[in-house]
């Protein structure tokens, strides 16, 4: 029996999505943990400030507890904007069901509305704070928590003395968060007990600050962020030690630092004139391929430069500089490492071939002639079938289940796809009235290219190395996604209404399309990081033959090129 680690929020809400439960979920979820949630208060919100907040009964939030931990193997919590002083006592009392309680002590919002009640932080010092595993306030908060008079820390030895003081009021650990610091460079200051350590363990984690008004919800997706790497390790058995928490939040704060710069682009606010935006809590979803695969510190690296390069393009799109012609970038977002972006690069040449031909350029104008789209899908379906095979034959071949299913449910995917494809042509009857002309001209039938391409992908796929195989097989995920991402990208919602092949770039263009690629380039980047020389550079010769063929079956098909 196979269950997810379980995490839980206690927490208000922000319907803008940035703070509270609705950011605690996405973190959780971009962390991989199985998200639960106890609502506290439902607060009229959004990335301008706090507009009205509406408690919900104390015996309410009872209840919905009751519900999640009456069911649910919970491995870790926290709590974010408790508002009043029963909320907090209730969480206390029910802190030994909680597994691992991460407690953010949520007092005031980025915009300066109180979202704790006066009389409650006496409760939050007395009763919450002794139970918690970990306290994470920020400079404010950590000072209100030592008493009224305290000032907040100014500096990272203020802030160490502070940490230490708050640990003497009975949690684990505290860290201490320096984002309200007055200064370019950042230190959050974590101190957790540790006899090893002779009683109490000092960590300081230092960092750059990113140049944004968006920080809305960074505390809060920090600590959702530590509470899903601490439920990963307790559902795999792991007893949280000191090493633990500092593994947890050295993690959790990188999570951070990639989801504040890859938000820091963002304008998403329609007014944003004093607008605090959100962090882009998908990023690790949306930028580093092959996450699950490589190891932690390149991953880590690998993100933070997509991540960065993100930031920087749309910095220079902000800026209107004039941009190259090509549709297809030199480095790709799906690149998982050294490996797939050596690849990816190979494969350079044919790939802008094939953004220039024709063929693609008359697509997305929507001018592309009917006869030559169709003739393309009908190749497509043949093509699918062989590709179907190939894929066969690598869950067939692999040692991993994983991969075995990988592989298997593609191809499945594929021959689904080739049937829809099928149906969706003949129900529209212009592109029946095509086909039917194709058949009189004797053109359904494969053609050279895509008897060439399949057979090749076959014979692959059977006889070369497995590393080999998927090389051969990846160009055709990864192209398509690359494309359908640019042709949406430059036909934006607008173009895309009413365009003639708007089903297939959309299809292309999908997120689930987006999952297959992660996956598949992921494959590649493991086989290649344990492949000897000789078989990394047949992968890479395999790699771009394949692009090749996806250069000639887009022109061969608009040529209706058949048999002489
Ligand atoms: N501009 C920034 N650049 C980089 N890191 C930041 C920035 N602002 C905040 N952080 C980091 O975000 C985390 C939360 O910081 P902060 O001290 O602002 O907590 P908070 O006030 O509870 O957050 P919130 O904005 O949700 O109220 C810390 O790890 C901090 O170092
Ligand atoms: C429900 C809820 N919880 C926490 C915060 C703090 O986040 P921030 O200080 O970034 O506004 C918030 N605004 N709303």
């Amino acid at each position: 029996m196979t269950r997810p680690p379980v995490a839980l929020t206690i927490a208000g809400t922000d319907p803008s999505g940035g703070a509270g439960i609705q950011a605690d979920l996405k973190a959780f979820t971009a962390r991989r943990a199985y998200g639960t949630s106890v609502l506290t208060a439902l607060v009229a919100q959004n990335t301008h400030g706090v507009e009205r907040i509406y408690p919900l009964e104390t015996g309410f939030v009872a209840d919905q507890l009751e519900s999640v931990l009456s069911d649910l193997p919970v491995d870790a919590a926290k709590t974010g904007m408790l508002f009043n002083a029963g909320i907090v006592e209730l969480v206390a009392a029910q802190s030994a069901r909680l597994g691992f309680l991460v407690v953010d002590p949520v007092m005031v919002s980025t915009s300066g509305h109180p979202l704790l009640e006066e009389d409650a932080v006496a409760a939050m010092r007395e009763r919450l704070l002794p139970v918690a595993d970990l306290v994470t306030p920020n400079l404010p908060e950590a000072a209100l928590l030592l008493g009224e008079d305290e000032p907040a820390a100014a500096d990272p030895a203020a802030m160490r003395a502070q940490a230490r003081r708050l640990l003497d009021r009975g949690p684990a650990a505290v860290l201490l968060k320096g984002g309200h610091l007055d200064s370019g460079e950042l230190v959050d200051v974590l101190a957790v007990r540790d006899e090893s350590a002779g009683g109490v363990r000092i960590e300081e984690f230092p960092g750059r600050r990113v140049d944004t008004p968006h920080t809305h919800g960074t505390g809060c997706t920090l600590s959702a962020a530590i509470v899903a790497e601490i439920a990963r390790s307790r559902q795999e058995g792991e007893a949280i030690d000191a090493d633990g928490i500092v593994r947890a939040v050295r993690a959790a704060l990188g999570y951070l630092s990639r989801a504040l710069r890859s938000g820091a682009a963002w304008q998403l606010s329609l007014r944003p004139e004093g607008s605090h935006g959100p962090v882009d809590h998908l990023v690790d979803l949306t930028t580093t391929p092959g996450a699950a695969s490589a190891d932690a510190a390149a991953v880590q690296e690998a993100a933070d430069a997509a991540v960065q390069e993100a930031a920087d393009a749309a910095v220079r799109e902000a800026a209107d500089e004039p941009r190259g012609p090509e549709l297809a970038g030199p480095t790709s977002r799906w690149a998982a490492g050294e490996h797939s972006q050596a690849a990816w690069d190979a494969g350079a040449d044919y790939r802008r071939q094939t953004d220039e031909l024709p063929f693609l350029r008359e697509l997305a104008g929507g001018t592309l002639d009917r006869l030559s789209f169709v003739n393309y899908i009908v190749q497509d379906e043949h093509y699918l079938l062989g590709y179907a095979r190939a894929m066969s034959l690598l869950a067939a071949r692999t040692g991993s289940t994983e991969e075995a299913r990988f592989w298997a449910g593609n191809a499945a995917e594929a021959i689904a796809e080739e049937q829809r494809m099928h149906a969706n042509l003949l129900a529209d009857s212009a592109f029946a009235a095509a086909m039917q002309q194709l058949e009189d001209r004797g053109l359904t039938a494969p053609s050279p290219t895509t008897e060439g391409y399949t057979s090749w992908l076959v014979s692959q796929a059977a006889v070369a190395e497995y590393e080999v195989a998927v090389a051969a097989v990846l160009p055709c995920f990864w192209i398509y996604a690359q494309l359908g991402k640019d042709l949406k990208a430059r036909l934006g919602e607008t173009g895309l209404e009413g365009h003639p092949y708007r089903e297939w770039i959309a299809a292309y263009g999908a997120p689930e399309f987006d999952e297959a690629v992660r996956q598949a380039v992921g494959i590649f980047e493991r086989s290649a990081a344990s492949a000897p020389a000789p078989v990394r550079e047949r992968m890479i010769a395999a790699f771009t033959q394949a692009c090749r063929y996806e250069r000639d079956f887009f022109d061969h098909a608009h040529r209706l090129r058949t048999w002489e």
